[in-house]
């Protein structure tokens, strides 16, 4: 690791600074970029990796291109650490991913010098040829550049971008930062195919020239002379040109250099060792359990299979590889093929669990819609990170799947309130060959619940009550449950009482139940933790149900109608009023709301339902 201190760097306010350096400075700018990159991310945790191997190419970037009038757009964002501390951002570098700090990925709203805001992989082609073509319609002049990762370019939006943009004769470079990583080394024959380009082979066609690019590299990222050459020779090419460059994923840190993962994603750390400080879990994690509850079910079913779309470790697919080695798949960062690829396995018999982050399933709602649900075919759907995911913020909080899903004709959808329901409905959706299923948990530990009964089949479509009080009911759904429970104790030392109850399904709803409770109750709350889906679904049964409510007033907790910043996920949750005191607040005011002075009031109809007040 280089030494401490940065008197190159701190005199880096912005971009043009560097252009200024004698060039015989810039590798001494890179160690010492490098070296207070990880002191800082050793005390805050971040996406370390990715940022260490892009070191010397950031600062290559900013010499020969006029960033921020020449457009620089980071694939993800995750490696844009370097970037933030050559735009003005060094300083704020140890706020990065907590409460009104730096994002961890670039974001427009940040600054000038991210002129495109990602998160998710693979759009860095497409947004690059939008700016290329509005600047040629405008008159404006200018380059147009982006840095797409070897793990990005197995996205179907990659391809499409490519293939636009070989045909179009514009002026955008596509730098391929290729480091034969992604999360996990990297699946499928792209990256063959990079490894033969990088390996100077030097075939007259490849990929790239075929779609209509010049091909220029491959180069070495590291170093810093011919980085600033190929820049430079690509800088002014005209059409669209794809620049090869060789990095290594954590170049130039040991520990990193070292281990399996290149330190893709830390938690705070001991930058002499590398060694991270975990925070001892409590419990297995939701993740850990799931996995461990798949690998169970297919000890008894062959016809079970994993799939994962380049998070095998994240979403557990890879502890289920290593029972069973040809019953998981990755396909890549390739959401929308791998939901339907689980389609077409479904269709011979076989019972995909297409475990997938919540965020990332956005990307593949058609094939959900088109490939899966018209067609009734019995794919799984193990959606991790269901709500909020605190330090990455709002381009990978899991807000949006129930809302997604719950519309959806046959479509089966449940949360589980802990991890002992998760492996229930994990065997729940083993069992299931009707059609459709997901169920959804977060991201973290589970609570520690004890996992020593064996799993249950669940009865489709039925809650239970958790406990029982005559004022209040408060309808929950998930992991909320435990806030739920929280507030019905805060209520009872009011002398408030409230029927608690796990709703487990979202869809199909537990029709009799509910509209039960919204008859022997004056308030009925729903609780999720996302933004919207369930509440709604609740909302339209009663509607629906037409029937006679009274004086039922209704409150629909749910995540906020805003994108959510990186923050905790207690600070999130108790901002969204879904944490106990949020949700016996709410039920407070509900209840005034139902005293006499209203009695002979016609009800309001906030949410366009006749009936209750909502
Ligand atoms: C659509 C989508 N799926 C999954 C991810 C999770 N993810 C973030 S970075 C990453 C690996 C990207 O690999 P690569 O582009 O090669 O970048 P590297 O980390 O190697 O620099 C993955 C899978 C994501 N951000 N977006
Ligand atoms: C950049 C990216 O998309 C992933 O690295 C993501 O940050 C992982 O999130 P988890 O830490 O929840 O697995
Ligand atoms: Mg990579």
């Amino acid at each position: 690791m280089a030494p401490e201190g940065n008197a190159l760097l701190s005199h880096i306010a912005v971009p043009a600074d560097i252009r200024a350096l004698d060039p015989a400075l810039l590798p001494r700018l890179a160690d010492e970029l490098r070296g207070t990159l990880v002191r800082s991310v050793s005390r805050t945790g971040g996406h370390l990796g990715a940022s260490l191997g892009v070191v010397e190419l950031t600062i290559a970037l900013h010499r020969v291109f006029d960033t921020p009038d020449d457009i620089l757009i980071w694939d993800v964002g995750h490696q844009a650490y370097p970037h933030k501390m050559l735009t003005g951002r060094l300083g704020r570098l140890e706020t990065i991913r907590q409460g009104g700090g730096l994002s961890g990925f670039t974001k427009r709203d940040e600054s000038a010098y991210d002129p495109f805001g990602a998160g998710h992989s693979s759009t860095s082609i497409s947004a690059a040829l939008g700016f290329a073509a509005a600047r040629r319609l405008l008159g404006r002049s200018g380059r147009v550049v982006c840095v797409i990762g070897d793990g990005a370019l197995s996205a179907g939006l990659a391809y499409e971008g490519l293939n636009n943009a070989g045909a179009s004769g514009l002026p955008v470079t596509v730098i391929i930062n290729d480091n034969a990583m992604s999360i996990s080394p990297p699946v499928g024959a792209l990256s063959g195919h990079l490894d033969a380009l990088a390996g100077g082979t030097n075939a007259p066609e490849n990929l790239f020239t075929a779609l209509g690019f010049t091909y220029r590299g491959p180069v070495d990222g590291h170093d810093m002379t011919a980085l600033v050459e190929a820049l430079e020779a690509v800088r002014d090419c005209g059409g669209p040109v794809v620049l090869h460059v060789r990095t290594e994923k954590g170049h130039g840190y040991a520990p990193a250099e070292k281990a399996a993962d290149r330190l893709h994603g830390v938690t705070p750390f001991d930058p002499a060792t590398g060694v991270q400080a975990k925070p001892k879990a409590l419990a297995p994690s939701f993740t850990q359990v799931f996995a461990d509850a798949l690998i169970a079910e297919a000890r008894d079913d062959r016809r079970i299979v994993g799939i994962t779309a380049a998070m095998a470790s994240g979403t557990g697919i890879e502890r289920f590889a290593k029972a069973f080695p040809d019953r998981a798949f990755d396909t890549g960062i390739a959401e929308q093929h791998a939901v339907t690829f689980a389609a077409g396995l479904a269709c011979e018999g076989m019972k995909p669990f297409c475990a997938i982050y919540s965020t990332f399933l956005q990307r593949a709602y058609d094939q959900i819609v088109h490939d899966v649900a018209i067609q009734h075919l019995p794919v799984r759907f193990a959606i991790d990170r269901a709500g909020v995911v605190g330090a990455d913020g709002a381009t990978h909080a899991g807000s949006y799947d129930l809302a997604m899903l719950a519309c959806l004709p046959g479509m089966v959808v449940m949360a589980p309130a802990d991890e002992a329901e998760l492996r229930d409905m994990v065997a729940t959706a083993a069992a299931y060959d009707e059609g459709p299923i997901a169920f959804r948990f977060p991201r973290g530990d589970g609570f520690g619940v004890d996992l020593s009964e064996p799993a249950r089949v669940l009865t489709i479509g039925r809650g239970r009550i958790y406990s029982e009080g005559e004022d209040v009911a408060i309808l929950s759904l998930g992991t909320r449950l435990a806030a739920a429970g929280d507030a019905a104790d805060r209520l009872a030392r009011d002398g408030i009482f409230a029927t608690v109850v796990d709703a487990r399904f979202v869809k199909p709803l537990d029709a009799e139940l509910i509209l039960s409770l919204a008859r022997r109750h004056r308030v009925l709350i729903t609780v999720e933790e996302a933004a919207g889906g369930f509440g709604t679904a609740v909302l339209r049964l009663i509607a629906e149900a037409r029937m006679p409510v009274g004086r039922l007033v209704v409150r629909t907790l749910a995540l906020p109608d805003r994108f959510l910043p990186h923050d905790g996920p207690g600070v999130l949750l108790q901002a969204a009023g879904l944490d106990g005191a949020g949700i016996a607040e709410a039920a407070r005011s509900a209840l005034e709301q139902t005293r006499p002075r209203m009695a002979n009031r016609p009800v309001l109809v906030a949410a366009g339902l006749p009936g209750f007040v909502s």
